[in-house]
C-alpha cells in the first residue's frame, strides 16, 4: 500500500504545525507551493494564517486556478481558520480585493469573533466523534464563523452557549457554526494543529483515504 500524500499549502501561515500533525497521522505531508506540487497530492490542508496573504500569493504563483479545478474534481481539502475562509463560496468582511478558492456553499464572516475577543478557547463537541468521546479543545485566533450554509453542508460543531458566558462574555457568539463538511471539503474556525489532539486531522486523513480508494 502506498503512503497517502496529504500536502500543506505552504505560502503563509502555520504550515509547520499542520505538517507535524499530518505526519503524526502516518501520512506524507509535502509542502505545496506550485502547480506541480499540487498535482502530486491526494489531499490538501489550507493552514491558518492570513487569508488575504494566502489568496494573494496563490494568485501570484498561478495556483488558484489549478486548485479551484482540483477542488471541483473532488480533491479532499481541509481548511482551518484562514483555510476555512479560503474554502467559502461567499465572504463577509473580506479585504477589498480578497478572493477565495471556494468549494463549500457557505457564507463565512472573517474576524467574526474579533470585536469581542481576539482569541479564546473552548471545549467543542464534534459530531463525527463517537458518542461519549471527550470534547475537542478548540483554539480560536481572530477566527471566522459560518453565517449561512446551503442544505448540502453538514454542520459539525457550534459554539456552545455555556462557553460563551464563561469564555466570551457575549451572547453574539452563542450557537455560531464553527465546523462544517461538504463532500470532500472540511473546514473549522479553530486550530486543532496547535493542541496536540490529532482527532480532526485523523478524521481528514480518513476522508482522503476514502476518496483515494
Ligand atoms: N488564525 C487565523 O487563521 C486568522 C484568520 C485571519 N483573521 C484571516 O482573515 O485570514
Amino acid at each position: 500500500m502506498t503512503t497517502l500524500r496529504v500536502g500543506v499549502l505552504a505560502l503563509q501561515g502555520d504550515v509547520r504545525e499542520h505538517t507535524a500533525a499530518l505526519q503524526a497521522c502516518g501520512v506524507d505531508a509535502p509542502a505545496v507551493r506550485t502547480e506541480e506540487d499540487l498535482a502530486g497530492v491526494d489531499g490538501l490542508v489550507l493552514p491558518g494564517g492570513e487569508s488575504t496573504v494566502i489568496d494573494r500569493l496563490a494568485r501570484l504563483e498561478g495556483l488558484s486556478g489549478p486548485l479551484r479545478e482540483r477542488i471541483a474534481h473532488g480533491l479532499p481539502v481541509y481548511g482551518s481558520c484562514a483555510g476555512m475562509i479560503l474554502l467559502a463560496d461567499r465572504l463577509l468582511d473580506g479585504h477589498r480585493e480578497q478572493q477565495t478558492f471556494g468549494g463549500i456553499d457557505m457564507t463565512v464572516r472573517r474576524n467574526a469573533f474579533g470585536r469581542q475577543v481576539d482569541s479564546f478557547e473552548t471545549e467543542l463537541r464534534l459530531s463525527f466523534l463517537p458518542d461519549g468521546a471527550a470534547p475537542v479543545t478548540a483554539v480560536f485566533i481572530r477566527a471566522p464563523w459560518v453565517e449561512q450554509v446551503a442544505p448540502e453542508v453538514e454542520l459539525l460543531a457550534r459554539v456552545p452557549a455555556s462557553s460563551v458566558e464563561r469564555d466570551l462574555g457575549t451572547r453574539e457568539a452563542a450557537g455560531r457554526i464553527v465546523a462544517v463538511r461538504q463532500g470532500n471539503l472540511l473546514a473549522t474556525s479553530f486550530h486543532p494543529e496547535i493542541t496536540g489532539d490529532r482527532r480532526v486531522h485523523e478524521h481528514f486523513v480518513e476522508m482522503v483515504r476514502d476518496a483515494a480508494r
